[in-house]
């Protein structure tokens, strides 16, 4: 029987209707990513009640995306931006409350269907398949450039610090590098510097010694000893505690470090590649990271670009995904429509490529047309509000401009008159000429 994860604190009321499915409920605590079933097919996770969004991130980023994610959450919370993003970025479905159990029921039994058809298949990594560097995928100035910096980085052993907003391909940057480096027959080690309590990153990262802590029964080597001769990657450095810092920094200047309950220094030849969403300069102002820290692991910056910035790669992504997703589910792969193309185009993508692959992924699944609308996306109606949003805007300048060019008129040419026409000061009267090219 498949199993199916539950996050959050209020599910527990939705056991009626999740007793008439053919389930075994796990319920989950929002640090514990080791403790997922192999057989898990779903994962409910209830918002509800308070916007913990921000906690379970990095649960939820273990688990998708081979493990859907159904999100229940009120209707009002869906003018809440961050929740908005979540949803965009991880859900594979989502509920509103007063959750309609039927609605439920078939959202669960569908995501059930979809992951006994997956059943067979391990979810192919993109960063393994190793075709994501195809030129034809990367059309925008901007990629290209940043795959020449991956290229002429990887082969050195400078630390790089990855930066880019969540789901902009920080850890896809982060692979290729040490694929492309001499190290690449050792493991790139991965550890998530936010997921977890600072006790459990420091035996994490150090590992621990038999009897160290209550629970610790044997020894256990941690990941930077687990990446001895490879990469590790710290993941959202940013969010490292303070205390931690000191020993990490220990590691980068003098390459020793302690195991926790451990007697003697260990060394380790490890690369150091670090990753952040978050602005550290503001962190190191309001001393939450250390600036000697910052200076250690900042050998080079190399900068992920929002997917807005690099619309040129959208339609070639968005190909590839339902390519890829069409094989994997055994589906035909259908083209896009103009309308998607338009509405792929349009819109902000907060959530970056990680939204990108979730919207596709979907739309794959769901699209019984020959082609794949803007509807399937679930774009059709945010590409409407900004077409409205668009000519609110449009009309507001048109106004704006119109009224500058009957006050100068009227005023016969003196700007200090037309500005007092329009009860504006001049300065804001040259800037609007400016803004208006008149
Ligand atoms: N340029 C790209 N081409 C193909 N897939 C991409 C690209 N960029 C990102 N992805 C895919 O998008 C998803 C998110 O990427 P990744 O995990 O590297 O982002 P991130 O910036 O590390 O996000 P976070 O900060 O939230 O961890 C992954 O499935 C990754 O394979």
């Amino acid at each position: 029987m498949k199993t199916l994860l539950i996050a959050g604190f209020q599910c527990k009321e939705l056991n009626e209707v999740l007793s008439r499915l053919d389930f075994k409920l796990h319920y989950i605590d929002k640090y514990d990513q080791n403790n997922i079933p192999n057989n898990c097919a779903l994962c409910l996770i209830d918002l509800r009640k308070g916007n913990i969004e921000n906690e379970i991130s990095h649960l939820v980023k273990s688990l998708v995306p081979k493990i859907h994610i159904i999100v229940l959450i009120n209707k009002s919370q869906l003018e809440i931006k961050n929740i908005t993003t979540f949803i965009a970025q991880y859900a594979w479905d989502f509920c509103t409350s007063p959750i309609d159990p039927e609605r439920l029921e078939k959202c669960l039994g569908h995501g059930i269907g979809l992951s006994k058809l997956k059943q067979q298949h391990h979810e192919p990594k993109l960063e393994q398949t190793g075709k994501e560097t195809e030129p034809s995928v990367y059309q925008s100035d901007v990629m290209q450039q940043l795959f020449r910096q991956v290229e002429r980085v990887a082969p050195t052993d400078i630390p790089v610090l990855i930066r880019g907003e969540s789901g902009t391909g920080k850890e896809l940057v982060a692979t290729k590098l040490h694929q492309l480096s001499s190290r690449k027959d050792r493991p790139l080690i991965t550890v998530n510097c936010g997921a977890m309590a600072a006790g459990l990153i420091q035996s994490d990262l150090f590992g621990h010694e038999k009897g160290a802590f209550t629970g610790a029964t044997s020894n256990r080597k941690g990941k930077i000893a687990l990446a001895d001769g490879g990469t590790l990657l710290l993941d959202e450095i940013g969010d490292l505690p303070a205390e931690l810092q000191v020993n990490l920094l220990r590691f980068l200047q003098e390459g020793l470090y302690d195991s926790v309950g451990g007697g003697k220094s260990q060394s380790a030849d490890v690369r150091i590649l670090a990753a952040t969403h978050v602005d550290l300069e503001s962190a190191i102002d309001k001393g939450r990271f250390r600036l000697d820290l910052y200076y250690r692991l900042n050998g080079i910056t190399i900068n992920t670009p929002r997917l807005e910035e690099r619309r040129d790669d959208i339609i070639g992504l968005a190909n590839r995904f339902i390519r890829m997703y069409s094989n994997e589910y055994g589906l035909v792969a259908k083209p896009l429509s103009q309308s998607a193309c338009h509405a792929l185009l349009n819109y902000s993508w907060p959530g970056n490529v990680r939204e990108l692959i979730n919207r596709v992924r979907r739309a794959v699944v769901l699209c019984d047309m020959p082609q794949i609308s803007a509807q399937n996306l679930e774009l059709a109606n945010i590409d409407k509000k900004r077409h409205i949003a668009l000519s609110l805007k449009t009309l507001k300048d048109n106004a704006e401009k119109q009224a500058l060019q009957q006050a100068i008129l009227i005023a016969d040419g003196q700007v200090e008159l037309a500005a007092s026409y329009l009860d504006i000061s001049r300065a804001t009267f040259y800037r609007l000429m400016d803004k208006h090219d008149l």
